[in-house]
């Protein structure tokens, strides 16, 4: 799995800028707030256009200013964990699963409840669920969405300290058993030595 990253853009009066290549099954974006973790997740999501770079993932060209090439949000297939989950208030737990889940993914739905442990939340509110619940539903939806890739946001926040051991071994197990590349934000150097095959400390600009 490879990830192969370079990227520059303007933000206010900020350089928010990577550069980074590696054969990593997950690479971990630490730096202190503000200097632009998110916003390189955006960028390889689709969500923000860099000004100049290339965004390759597992040899695949999502993004390359050089060329021309500037895939879709839909079309790059990113699994996104936001930091704020973004669970749709109003739904059920299952329609929020179902939203956006696309054919052809490695996990049916029944694989992905099993392996996440949520059958049981299915009829439940969001507002309703503790944060390692929501956390768990978010990565569901996720993983649903057939991705090629994963990004993670901070997604131990708001996830209370008993918990927090449950969701990291989760995500070792997405990492190790699902074989998704994983693109992993945090400000936790502990969390980032104990996930990641590669830490990147942001550089402020
Ligand atoms: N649309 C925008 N216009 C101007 N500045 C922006 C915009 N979006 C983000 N910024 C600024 O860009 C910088 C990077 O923001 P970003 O959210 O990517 O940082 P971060 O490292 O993820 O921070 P945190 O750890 O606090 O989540 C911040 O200084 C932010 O204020």
């Amino acid at each position: 799995m490879s990830f192969d990253l370079r990227l520059r853009r303007r933000l206010g009066d900020r350089t928010i800028a990577l550069d980074y290549i590696a054969d990593a099954r997950l690479i971990a974006l630490t730096g202190p707030s503000g200097v632009g973790k998110t916003s390189i997740l955006n960028m390889v999501a689709g969500l923000l256009a860099p000004d100049e770079g290339h965004i390759r993932i597992d040899g695949e060209t999502l993004f390359d200013s050089a060329s021309g090439i500037d895939r879709p949000a839909a079309d790059r297939h990113a699994g996104y964990l936001f930091q704020d989950l973004r669970l749709f208030p109003h739904m059920r737990v299952d329609r929020n699963l179902r939203y956006g889940r696309r054919p052809g993914g490695a996990l049916s739905e029944e694989d992905v409840l099993a392996f996440l442990g949520i059958g049981h939340l299915l009829h439940r509110m969001p507002s309703t669920l503790s944060g390692g619940e929501a956390q768990r539903v978010a990565i569901g939806r996720a993983l649903l969405s057939a991705p090629r890739f994963l990004l993670m946001d901070e997604p131990l926040t708001g996830v209370d300290r008993a918990r927090r051991a449950e969701i990291l071994h989760l995500i070792e197990r997405v990492r190790d058993e699902l074989r998704l590349p994983i693109l992993y934000v945090t400000h936790d150097l502990r969390e980032a030595e104990r996930l990641a095959d590669r830490i990147v400390e942001m550089p402020e600009g």
